[in-house]
């Protein structure tokens, strides 16, 4: 009887046993699965913190594992600072992520910008290929001699300068104008200041920017601003794809999330100027880039000098990134660089009894060689506040030797120039806004040394110098001529000052509030 109660439990135990295996057996599975990648994965992560001589960079820890921090930062737009940050923590050499190496040592960025340089730009997904993100260097050399004379001294001072003084005046203008409609009697120098740059870029590509520029039909500031907007929807982007995805949708219930995630909206605006610059390409061809050129209908390219060939789509994407390097850099070089003069009763006095005893029309060589505090005063705004890219990163095929390290290949080695001008090992009192330094007998004033390189350095370094110096020269000034007694406004804060870094550099306010005086305008 005993035996026969007993067979269903031991039938029913055998059952359990077996249906626990059949479960078990994919929940194992899975756990040895989940083990093997987990496993994989921090070997993976182990070798690529202390696998490679990068475990020699100093930096923080979470560095050496992942690149979120630095991820974060550039989300966020302080990377500036977090950067600025680690230098004076770590050193000129800092590991900012598993595979990127943060350096202003003036011998490490010498070797990377450098003429002969193994290092090269890197263009990353989603670039438009134009002169600004090509890598390949014979490419790369064959478009930048063409740009070459559009750009050079010569060409600025013959064909440009006349017009840079008209819009030096429309800048004045627009901002009086905007004063005088407004009940505090105030403008926004900020707006004023990056439509200005804009306009002279488009100036050297189209020739008609007085006329035609943005500052002429009183634009907006949103028509010129490319380059941050990009950077925030790309960071966005690499920080977090599944946010960037969703908060599109909430563009309808909160409007301003369409400066990050209406990533069409942009792209469209970028589509528009490309096509603008097929538009203008007959223009274009009439003054300064392909002047002289064939045009091939039969492959729709321009025939140009040393044998390069370029669409006129190749020439619209090279003429967006003029534009947009025209005006954020410059934009932010001027804001900073009149904020500072305005807060020093002393210097701006200066500055205003120099400008006001050079002779109209005057040229930027005349306010570079009468004007030495104020040009002093524009060498120390792009020391310090120099509106460039605020990270310039390159990448080499084999190791290399930065200073004491041996860097990988393929690592991204980010020069940060902001950091390089304030080196106290190069610089006195570095962190002291002091135009006379620039006026001390044996003071170079070279703009591409290896202490001091606002438009970096190299095959790379910016294609603009003669045009940048010209249009600071004459702006500053006139600017500090026609608009004495100006006050900050009371938005104006060291907080709403504080540097926003987007790729370029900008306050983080977007404004530069100034009140004018009533009498003046
Ligand atoms: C204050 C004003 C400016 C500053 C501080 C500045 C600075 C720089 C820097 C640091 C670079 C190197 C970028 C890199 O290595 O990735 C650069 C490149 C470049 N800049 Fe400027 N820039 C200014 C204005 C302009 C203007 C007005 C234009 C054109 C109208 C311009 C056109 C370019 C171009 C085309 C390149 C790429 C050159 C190449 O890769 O061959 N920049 N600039």
């Amino acid at each position: 009887m005993e035996q026969v109660s007993a067979y269903p439990f031991v039938k029913t135990l055998k059952r359990r046993q077996l249906e626990i295996g059949f479960v078990s057996l994919p929940v194992t599975i899975s756990l040895v699965i989940v083990v093997i990648l987990a496993t994989r994965l921090l070997v993976k992560k182990l070798n690529e913190a202390y696998g490679s001589t990068l475990r020699h960079v100093p930096g923080p820890w979470h560095a050496k594992f992942t690149d979120i921090v630095l991820r974060y930062h550039n989300v966020v737009g302080d990377k500036y600072h977090w950067l600025t940050a680690m230098h004076k923590k770590y050193g000129p050499y800092v590991r900012i992520a598993p595979d990127e190496v943060a350096i202003c040592d003036p011998a490490a960025v010498k070797k990377v910008h450098g003429l002969g340089t193994d290092f090269r730009k890197r263009r990353l997904p989603g670039q438009a290929l134009n002169i600004f993100s090509m890598s390949e260097p014979r490419a790369h050399r064959a478009r930048q001699r063409f740009y070459v004379n559009a750009f050079s001294n010569d060409k600025i001072k013959a064909s440009h300068l006349p017009a840079v003084r008209d819009l030096c005046r429309i800048f004045i203008d627009n901002v009086r104008e905007d004063a005088s409609n407004s009940p505090t009697h105030s403008a926004d120098l900020y707006k004023w200041c990056m439509l200005f740059g804009y306009d002279v870029a488009w100036e050297v590509v189209y020739g008609n920017a007085a006329t035609r520029g943005v500052m002429a039909r009183r634009g907006t500031i949103d028509e010129v601003m490319m380059g941050c907007y990009i950077q925030l929807q790309n960071a966005w982007l690499r920080f977090s794809y599944p946010t960037f995805v969703i908060a599109r949708f909430l563009i309808p219930v909160i409007p301003s999330l369409r400066y990050t995630f209406d990533v069409f909206g942009w792209y469209q605006h970028y589509k528009d100027l490309a096509e603008e610059g097929e538009r203008q390409s007959k223009i274009a061809a009439r003054t300064t880039f392909v002047q002289g050129a064939q045009f091939d209908e039969k492959d729709g390219k321009y025939q140009l000098e040393g044998g390069l060939r370029m669409s006129q789509y190749d020439i619209a994407h090279d003429i967006t990134t003029f534009l947009g390097a025209g005006g954020e850099p410059i934009g932010a070089t001027l804001v900073y660089l009149i904020y500072t003069v305005l807060r020093d009763p002393t210097l701006r006095k200066e500055i205003e009894d120099e400008a006001n005893r050079l002779q109209e029309p005057f040229t930027d060589v005349q306010v570079e060689e009468q004007c030495p505090v104020l040009d002093g005063t524009i060498y120390e705004a792009l020391r310090l506040f120099g509106g460039g890219l605020t990270c310039l990163p390159r990448w080499a095929p084999t190791a290399q030797q930065l200073g004491p390290y041996t860097i990988p290949p393929e690592t991204c080695v980010s020069s940060h120039i902001h950091q390089l001008h304030r080196n106290p090992a190069v610089w006195e009192d570095p962190e002291r806004f002091d135009p006379r330094r620039w006026m001390k007998p044996g003071q170079s004033k070279a703009l591409q040394t290896d202490k001091f390189q606002p438009f970096s350095s190299g095959a790379r370094g910016c294609i603009a110098i003669h045009l940048v110096m010209t249009e600071l020269r004459l702006f500053v000034a006139t600017f500090f001529r026609e608009l004495p007694g100006l006050s900050l406004g009371p938005s104006v804060t060291e907080k709403s000052m504080r540097i926003l870094d987007r790729l370029h550099f900008a306050p983080v306010s977007k404004s530069l509030e100034v009140v004018l005086p009533e009498s003046k305008s």
